[in-house]
């Protein structure tokens, strides 16, 4: 069945048109379940109801006063989350210091452990995948939900005319990949107080490229980048364009069958990169649970280790031999580094 949806003022409606406000006024009152946004509660045709139960998605990254606008008008709530995912959105260091980035989610589950029910099982990463975010984040305590989930694997057809570091990255079996550019000098550029590397944007459009040569299509392909910069250089560089690019932060709730991070950090002094976006475990964690198949990730070995986090999440991939160390002369057989690292883009 495919159900139209029609949205007036934040409120969800299923299939009808309606043609003024008494309509939505009379379907509001027959209706059992209303899907509305938190700050979409506000609107005044709401301004009466009163529910039973108020169940609020995504509610580790709600602030705790948007979180409140929903619950007044509820007898019980529960609140569905994840606080190991990406907090609030809070710029003003004022806001964050008096601890604003806290969500009402977090908050309660540190108060009333007892209330929690934490979900194990997860029907999204095939067991390589899901074995980075165990072992750095999840203490091991997730499952996959079924055998089925656990041995996807993409489907690729014939690699034998790809070059070799390519049939690598591909490899159906190998869920993990992570291209090691300490061999390319890939660093990064800093444009505008954001950070971009065109070299990486480079191996990214080939190995999407690739992909969709070999049967993958564009839609279920994501590209994950933690600088908005290097996200708009990507978008430039490949040329396929149903990809998704954008930052991790954007695709926190998402998924693809195959995702690609580009770190993008990569210094002659590697100190200087450990103080970035990366530092941040929620966001490295957000990084690694939204592909279901395969995680291609492109960076600097040598840099990334400054962080510590990143350190282990390399050697994890190293014990799954998901290492794969390019060379020049690999990536010089699909074109110009020159013209990569010249790149004009912004
Ligand atoms: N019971 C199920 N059987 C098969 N697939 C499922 C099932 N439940 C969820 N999925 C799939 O698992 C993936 C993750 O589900 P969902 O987005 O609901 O999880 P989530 O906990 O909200 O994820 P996150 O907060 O990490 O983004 C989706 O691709 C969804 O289609």
């Amino acid at each position: 069945m495919k159900l139209c949806m029609r949205i007036y003022g934040g409120i969800v409606f299923q299939q009808r048109k309606l043609k003024s406000v008494e309509e939505i006024k009379v379907r509001l009152d027959q209706v059992k379940v209303v899907a509305v946004t938190c700050l979409g509660i506000t609107n005044p045709l709401l301004i009466n109801k009163r529910f039973d139960v108020c169940i609020m998605d995504e509610a580790g990254q709600t602030t705790l006063p948007v979180s409140l606008g929903p619950l007044i008008f509820a007898s019980k709530f529960v609140l569905v989350g994840d606080h190991y995912q990406l907090p609030p959105l809070v710029q003003s260091m004022e806001a964050q210091e008096n601890g604003m980035d806290i969500s009402l989610f977090r908050r309660l589950s540190e108060a009333h452990p007892q209330a929690i029910s934490a979900l194990q099982s997860q029907y999204r990463m095939c067991q390589g995948i899901m074995e980075l975010s165990n072992a750095l984040i999840y203490g091991d305590r997730l499952r996959c939900g079924s055998p089925e989930i656990a041995d996807a694997k993409i489907e690729v057809s014939n690699l034998k005319s790809c070059s070799s570091w390519l049939k690598e990255v591909l490899n159906p079996n190998r869920p993990v990949i992570f291209i090691n550019s300490d061999m390319l000098a890939a660093f990064e550029r800093k444009v505008n107080k954001t950070l971009n590397n065109p070299i990486e944007a480079c191996i990214i459009a080939k190995i999407t490229e690739e992909l969709v040569n070999k049967g993958i299509e564009g839609k279920d392909i994501g590209i994950i980048t933690p600088y908005n910069s290097q996200a708009n250089l990507i978008r430039h560089t490949i040329c396929v364009p149903s990809v998704e690019v954008h930052t991790i932060d954007k695709y926190q709730g998402r998924d693809k069958e195959c995702i690609l991070v580009s770190f993008v950090r990569c210094s002659e002094n590697p100190r200087n990169s450990t103080s970035s976006l990366l530092g941040d475990w929620h966001r490295i964690n957000v990084a690694l649970t939204r592909a279901k198949k395969k995680l291609i990730m492109v960076g600097s070995r040598t840099t990334l280790s400054k962080v510590p986090l990143l350190k282990l999440l390399i050697n994890k991939v190293e014990q799954q031999s998901g290492i794969l160390s390019v060379s020049k002369l690999d990536i010089n057989h699909f074109g110009d580094l020159n013209r990569c690292s010249h790149s004009h883009i912004k």
